[in-house]
């Protein structure tokens, strides 16, 4: 089930749950040795942890190595000879004359006994038979432009063949900081990794690429990590309870209705449904009390779906203005199945100017397409805006794919002044709040999520459980994870089939489990 498997996805984080950039990675890198860790040691450690993946899952298969010109290739030496010396038939393939590598990577060149052949179009073809086993020690995270010549044609070789890839720290090809394809890359079966993941492990389609992830953490440890997250960038974790457990609102026995939080739903009539679902979901989570404000000719929709909750006409926008006026009203989203028009923004500005946590989805944001500045209150972390990619395209159009899913949801954190959830598989939630220890912000991203969640209305169930939680008084950036990590479980628990309605439904079971961690 669901969480169980979260559990198990958990565990290849590597010690805690960062996932460092590669400047970040060197900047940890340079905190070990500054505290003694020999270099070329760390490099003989990457390559007999690659050597003894391979020999564990593949134990007496003759593999093919493809080393590349740096860093990432002297692990491909290491792990070549650590291989050979277990009696693999292993066929080498760099991508330099020995000759020309440097530093670490010489050293490992010159310990390969092996032979040394040219990574060239006819040795590809003879080395890489259909099926065979490669390990991609290419291009790790010093990748900085498209792959071209003899790495573009191993690329194309490997694929043709359908061989099975372990790649070396990337698929070679991937950027390690926005997982985007430089080119063309590696489509690797398991990817292994050191010390802690990369941006690019997660994000798509560089997630894709890397397979089953496996991390070593060699000599990294908590102090170098942090040391790595300060030297610039995000902090950036793997979404999962540890980042918001403490603050995940449980009811006690003082508690009453209005104490575990009183949620407002803006409805619509064109599409009541996605209020209907959003409700249905804020309560599921938790919220004591939810009101949804509509036309009065949608009401009966919503009280027919649900006794439980209040109903109030929403007429003119003097009308919200006047139900905000209830102190008692903790949190309010508005946006899902709204048009995007004069009225739908007139009623995100009333939200915001009610001065309580506030959900933007759907139409809300889309209202803002050619005045998003109007949209952007600095200073209201507790401002959570849910984009879709096309949303967010329509409000930060400047901030384009090339950048990286997580930096552009972290500049748009920043912009806006609101915390962002920038959905999708790989959903990523920014936090505009900047640290004092000159880390720029908070960054998770969401390691998986269950492809039937590409359904109607699933966003709208997503809204309503950030509007629960904040509803609950859960600080907006916790509460927007917590959301979409429960989202996402409730996915995988629904499974094949699953509707938007089956979401809410699933939001107890999970819950249950986390109360018993
Ligand atoms: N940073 C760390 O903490 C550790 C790093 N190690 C390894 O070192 C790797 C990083 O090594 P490097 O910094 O040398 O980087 P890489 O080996 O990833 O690649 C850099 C080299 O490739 C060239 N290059 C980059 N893109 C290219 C392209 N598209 N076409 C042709 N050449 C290209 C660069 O000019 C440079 O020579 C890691 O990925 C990992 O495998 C491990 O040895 C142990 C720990
Ligand atoms: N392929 C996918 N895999 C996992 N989750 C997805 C996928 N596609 C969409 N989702 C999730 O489903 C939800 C869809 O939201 P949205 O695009 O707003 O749809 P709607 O407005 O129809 O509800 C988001 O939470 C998104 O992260
Ligand atoms: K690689």
């Amino acid at each position: 089930m669901a969480a169980t498997s979260t559990t198990a996805k958990a565990d290849p984080s590597g010690p805690g749950d960062r996932v460092l950039t590669a400047a970040q990675m060197r900047a940890a890198e340079q905190h070990l040795f500054q505290h003694g860790v020999d270099s070329f040691a760390l490099m003989c450690g990457a390559g007999e942890a690659v050597a003894g993946h391979v020999a564990r899952h593949w134990p007496g298969r003759d593999v093919v190595v493809l080393c590349g010109p740096g860093n990432n290739g002297g692990d491909g030496f290491i792990a070549a000879e650590a291989l050979r010396r277990q009696g693999c038939g292993v066929t080498l393939l760099a991508l330099r004359p020995i000759e020309a590598y440097r530093g670490d990577a010489a050293r490992a060149a010159a310990g390969w006994q092996g032979q040394w052949l040219a990574l060239d179009a006819a040795n590809l073809e003879t080395a890489v038979q259909p099926n065979a086993l490669v390990v991609d020690a290419l291009f790790g995270i010093g990748l900085d432009r498209s792959l071209d010549g003899a790495a573009a044609a191993a690329v194309n070789r490997c694929r043709e063949a359908g061989a099975m890839v372990v790649a070396v720290d990337m698929p070679s090809g991937v950027s390690s900081d926005t997982g985007l394809v430089m080119g063309a890359a590696m489509l690797a079966r398991q990817t292994v990794t050191f010390g802690w993941l990369k941006p690019g492990h997660l994000l798509l389609p560089g997630r894709l690429h890397a397979g089953a992830l496996e991390v070593v953490p060699l000599a990294f440890d908590e102090a170098s990590g942090r040391a790595g997250q300060q030297a610039g960038g995000p902090d950036i974790r793997c979404n999962g309870p540890a980042s918001w457990i403490l603050c995940l609102p449980r009811p006690g026995a003082m508690d009453h209705k209005y104490s575990r939080g009183h949620a407002l739903v803006i409805g619509s009539a064109a599409m009541s449904g996605a209020g209907r679902l959003a409700a249905r979901a804020a309560r599921r989570i938790g919220a004591g009390m939810l009101t949804v404000a509509a036309p009065a000719e949608a009401l009966p929709l919503f009280m027919a779906d649900q006794p439980g909750l209040i109903a109030r006409p929403l007429g003119r926008p003097e009308d919200l203005v006047e139900i905000l006026l209830d102190s008692r009203i903790s949190a309010v989203l508005v946006g899902s199945g709204m048009t995007p028009d004069a009225g739908t923004r007139e009623a995100v500005l009333n939200a915001l100017a009610g001065g309580r946590p506030v959900v933007v989805d759907g139409g809300g944001l889309t209202a803002f397409a050619d005045r998003p500045q109007d949209l952007f209150v600095l200073g209201r972390p507790d401002v959570v805006l849910t984009p879709h990619e096309g949303e967010f395209a329509r409000l930060f159009p400047d901030l384009g794919p090339e950048l990286g899913k997580a930096a552009r949801a972290q500049q748009a954190a920043q912009r806006s002044g609101a915390t962002i959830v920038l959905k999708g598989s790989d959903t990523v939630i920014a936090c505009p709040i900047l640290r004092h220890d000159g880390v720029s912000g908070r960054v998770l991203v969401n390691r998986e999520a269950s492809p039937h969640l590409a359904t109607a209305g699933s966003g709208d169930v997503l809204a309503g459980l950030v509007l629960g939680l904040l509803a609950q008084r859960m600080p907006a950036f916790e509460a927007a994870a917590a959301a979409v990590w429960f989202h996402s479980e409730a996915g995988f628990a629904a499974g094949p089939g699953l509707i938007a309605e089956d979401l809410p439904e699933q939001i107890p079971g999970i819950r249950r489990l986390i109360a018993e961690v």
